[in-house]
């Protein structure tokens, strides 16, 4: 069968509907140690599972205005700039709508620069190898970074590379971690929400999650590494043992109000390259 992997560049509308619909799968997806679901807020007091879907919905056109910058303009500083300036106004519309809380900050930037990659180039590896030369680039116009910001306190308190490294590194944690843990666990015969719960607990074992690290420091990081690889060690959340375990994580995770925002972040990116190659083999097993 002929694969297509052709940009969607004329389409910016449509790569806006998938990143968006990402984060709406991401946040329902249950059950999720730490983070808000459908049962309620994790260890996020200040969010609801109806603030993230207003919080999607208010992302909508920056998604779309990254395709259609990155259709029309060529890699390099001036898409750069404007990717980061319609970055800082879809951070603007997202807490206009959740009342100043950071619901989307990290998923914002990944799902910006893949929708900026999927209307570019086809494929996946060009598509995060494009997402990766946009976030290399200096963002002209970023403002002073905020002495007092959890990520930027995280990644020079313990040396983590956050939300960025990931990028500039071609999302490697996506590629490599949540998309294969996603495959696999489907040809195992899991359900698809025990697939992404399973993609989501690899990307926990590995993430320098700086969520993680802002709340926990490195013992609540590895802690939580450490109980997703027992889930995964037992079966998997399709299996009994693999459930139990992920109870466990789950209350370990509420107890300590431990959070892991950045793999949440990592398997909204991951669902959405799913679904374009989805599109590109609809055939496929
Ligand atoms: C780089 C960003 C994320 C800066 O944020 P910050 O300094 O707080 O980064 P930090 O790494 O600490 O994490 C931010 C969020 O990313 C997620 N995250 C945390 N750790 C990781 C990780 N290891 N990998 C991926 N995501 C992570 C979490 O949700 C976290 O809350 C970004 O907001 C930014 O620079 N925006 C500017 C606008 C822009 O250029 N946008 C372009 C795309 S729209
Ligand atoms: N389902 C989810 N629940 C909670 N956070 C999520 C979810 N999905 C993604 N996230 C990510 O987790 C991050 C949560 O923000 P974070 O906990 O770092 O907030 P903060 O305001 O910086 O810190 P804190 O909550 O510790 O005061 C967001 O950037 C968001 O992208």
């Amino acid at each position: 069968m002929v694969t297509v992997t052709a940009p969607i560049a004329a389409q910016p509308t449509l790569l806006a509907d998938l990143a968006v619909e990402a984060l709406h799968a991401e946040a329902r997806l249950t059950p999720k140690p730490g983070l808000v679901d459908r049962r309620g807020s994790g260890a996020h007091a200040d969010m609801t599972l109806a603030m993230l879907a207003a919080s999607a919905e208010a992302l909508r056109p920056a998604f779309a205005a990254c395709a259609q910058a990155a259709a029309s303009i060529p890699l390099g500083a001036a898409l750069r700039a404007r990717i980061g300036a319609v970055g800082r106004a879809g951070e603007t519309r997202m807490v206009q709508a959740t009342g100043g809380v950071n619901t989307h900050r990290g998923a914002l930037w990944a799902l910006g620069l893949l929708t900026a990659g999927a209307a570019a180039r086809g494929g996946i590896e060009a598509i995060v190898g494009f997402a990766a030369e946009l976030a290399r680039l200096p963002d002209a116009d970023a403002p002073a970074p905020d002495p007092r910001a959890h990520g930027r306190l995280a990644r020079l308190r313990y040396g983590a590379a956050g939300a960025a490294g990931e990028a500039r590194a071609g999302f490697p944690h996506v590629t490599d971690v949540a998309l294969p843990a996603l495959h696999n666990a489907r040809a195992q015969g899991a359900t698809e929400d025990q697939a992404r719960l399973d993609a989501l607990l690899a990307l926990m074992t590995r993430v320098d999650d700086t969520c993680l690290l802002h709340r926990g420091g490195p013992a609540g990081l590895t802690a939580v590494q450490a109980g997703a690889a027992a889930v995964l060690a037992a079966g998997g959340t399709a299996t009994g043992a693999g459930q139990a375990a992920l109870a466990a994580l789950d209350e370990h995770t509420a107890r300590a109000g431990l959070s892991p925002g950045g793999s949440a972040d990592l398997l909204a990116a991951a669902l959405f390259l799913d679904a374009l190659e989805s599109m590109w083999s609809p055939c496929r097993p």
